[in-house]
């Protein structure tokens, strides 16, 4: 008999019997799920299903109705906003379609961004920016504005950024949904080393199946809740080979 996936018995990250409504739309309907410390998890399903509901459940950027969350066996739903935004700024990364740089600000700049909110001076920051700007291949952009960007090295700094903090978990939804499939294979298979080299652990919003097969696992929603089983289901490797055929 093929052996069951199971759930690490101290998720880093979990949540259970979630539900949240917009109105009359239920965006949750008892979603639960666990994050293992370095785990890439891929949550999939299609539009609509709520995806990105349960990633900004579970980042502490949107309370759900019911339910709970739990970061490190602390009660992320019950938390205050005090201390979520906390947690977004020294445990969390997040990272979405747009990557969101503050375009007046240089490449360096918005990465060193995290670690002066969080209290580092100025000169220890960039030294660690720059390092991060290195592993996504992106540090001879420094100097640039996001605007002067490609959308993959806007999107490769985006990460950087995110990554910069050395956080624990890095919330990515759709990270690669803008890109062409070359550049987003480059950030996704950046991503995955940097997460795998560091130990960060990584939830990951895709409807692609290409980008879910870099996770580990993978959880299909349908509806506002997973299919088939809390757990989800492993993703089978795909080799870059496979990859190269797929693009
Ligand atoms: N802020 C909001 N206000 C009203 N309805 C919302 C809001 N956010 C999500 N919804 C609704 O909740 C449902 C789930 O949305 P969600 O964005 O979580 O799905 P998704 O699987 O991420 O979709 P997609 O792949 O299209 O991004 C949808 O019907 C959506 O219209």
């Amino acid at each position: 008999m093929t052996p069951q996936p199971q759930p690490n018995p101290v998720p880093v990250l979990s949540a259970r019997d979630l539900t949240k409504s917009y109105g009359r739309t239920e965006a949750l309907r008892g979603a639960g799920i666990e994050l293992a410390a370095g785990e890439i998890l891929a949550v999939t399903g299609a539009s609509g299903s709520g995806k990105s509901t349960l990633l900004h459940c579970l980042a502490g950027i949107v309370t759900p109705d019911s339910g709970a969350v739990s970061y490190q066996g602390e009660r992320l739903d019950q938390a205050g906003e005090r201390r979520r935004t906390e947690l977004r700024r020294t445990d969390f990364g997040v990272v979405f379609q747009f990557g969101q740089l503050v375009p007046e600000l240089t490449v360096l700049d918005n990465v060193c961004l995290p670690l002066l909110l969080g209290g580092q001076r100025r000169a220890a920051a960039a030294v660690k920016a720059e390092e991060w700007l290195e592993r996504f291949g992106v540090r001879a952009q420094a100097g640039l504005r996001p605007g002067e960007l490609s959308g993959g090295q806007g999107q490769r700094v985006a990460l950087a950024r995110a990554l910069v903090t050395g956080p624990s978990v890095v919330f990515a939804d759709e990270p690669t949904g803008a890109l062409d499939s070359l550049a987003g294979e480059q950030a996704m298979a950046a991503l995955v080393h940097a997460a795998k080299d560091s130990g960060t652990s990584i939830l990951l919003v895709t409807h692609d199946a290409r980008v879910a097969a870099y996770a580990d696992r993978e959880v299909v929603l349908r509806d506002g809740a997973p299919v088939p089983s809390q757990f989800g289901t492993p993703v089978p490797p795909v080799s870059p080979a496979q990859r190269q055929d797929q693009s």
